[in-house]
């Protein structure tokens, strides 16, 4: 059995609970999946402010993770918040959700459209496609403009909206497929790339499966070079929860 930790950045349980649900539906028999989030910082990841609060968070549960023995660890927020940080301190591989879903739609589609929460997310969204090189893989990006904790707060709404913006990406975008980019999101795919005909794609359970693959491949995050384990020193204040 091999302990995979999946990280909601933020701090609503409601959506770690989600998360959570989500992975283990795709999980191998041989993953155990651990879903947890971070003890302080901040219930919804909506901008860079966010992210900074929350990849500390990140940080402090890949340490108890990887003391708990996870063999590899997903960040499971669009904005992968953290992610090469972490990957110094872990010594098996972490995924982001986001580049966990926008690898997966070039592997099915040429071009691929984002539906995401906010608008700000979408901007957000635009520098992690550069970043990771899918600039022009993307046709279109979709806000449906409600804050990150709507879709945890049993009205349907947001899922509503999602929906309604998959259907309108399908029309207009002329991708042949679409990721859903927000972790809360991980629960639609499913249900969404069965109505459409299309792959939609959750970035959640795109992770845990590369986690997987990786891991079954016998790779860990590389030690040689930037991604080796931070250089130690003391470190001051709450910081020294990190050492
Ligand atoms: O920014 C977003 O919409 C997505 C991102 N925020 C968050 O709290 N979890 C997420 O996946």
């Amino acid at each position: 059995q091999h302990l995979i930790q999946v990280i909601n950045p933020n701090t609503s349980v409601a959506m770690t609970h989600t998360i959570g649900e989500a992975a283990r539906s795709v999980a191998a028999p041989t993953s155990r999946i651990v879903a947890v989030c971070p003890t302080q910082g901040v219930e919804s990841i909506e901008g860079h402010f966010d992210e900074a609060i929350a990849a500390v968070g990140v940080l402090e549960q890949i340490k108890l993770g990887k003391a708990q023995g996870a063999s590899g660890h997903v960040i499971a927020c669009f904005g992968d918040p953290g992610l090469l940080a972490a990957r110094e301190l872990a010594t098996g591989p972490v995924i982001g959700i986001a580049e966990a879903a926008m690898h997966t739609a070039t592997l099915l589609a040429t071009r691929f459209s984002i539906v995401t929460t906010l608008p700000r997310t979408v901007i957000i969204a635009r520098h992690l496609l550069r970043q990771y090189g899918f600039e022009h893989h993307c046709a279109a990006l979709h806000a449906i403009d409600l804050p990150v904790l709507a879709l945890e707060d049993g009205t349907g709404l947001a899922q509503q909206k999602v929906r309604e913006r998959c259907i309108q990406a399908m029309r207009e975008d002329n991708s042949g497929a679409i990721v859903l980019g927000c972790g809360g999101m991980a629960n639609l795919a499913q249900e969404l790339t069965a109505e459409l005909g299309i792959p939609v794609i959750d970035g959640v359970t795109a992770a845990v499966k590369m986690v997987e693959s990786l891991i079954a491949l016998g790779f860990g995050t590389s030690k040689h070079g930037d991604l080796a384990y931070p250089n130690k020193k003391p470190l001051s204040g709450c910081f020294d929860m990190l050492s």
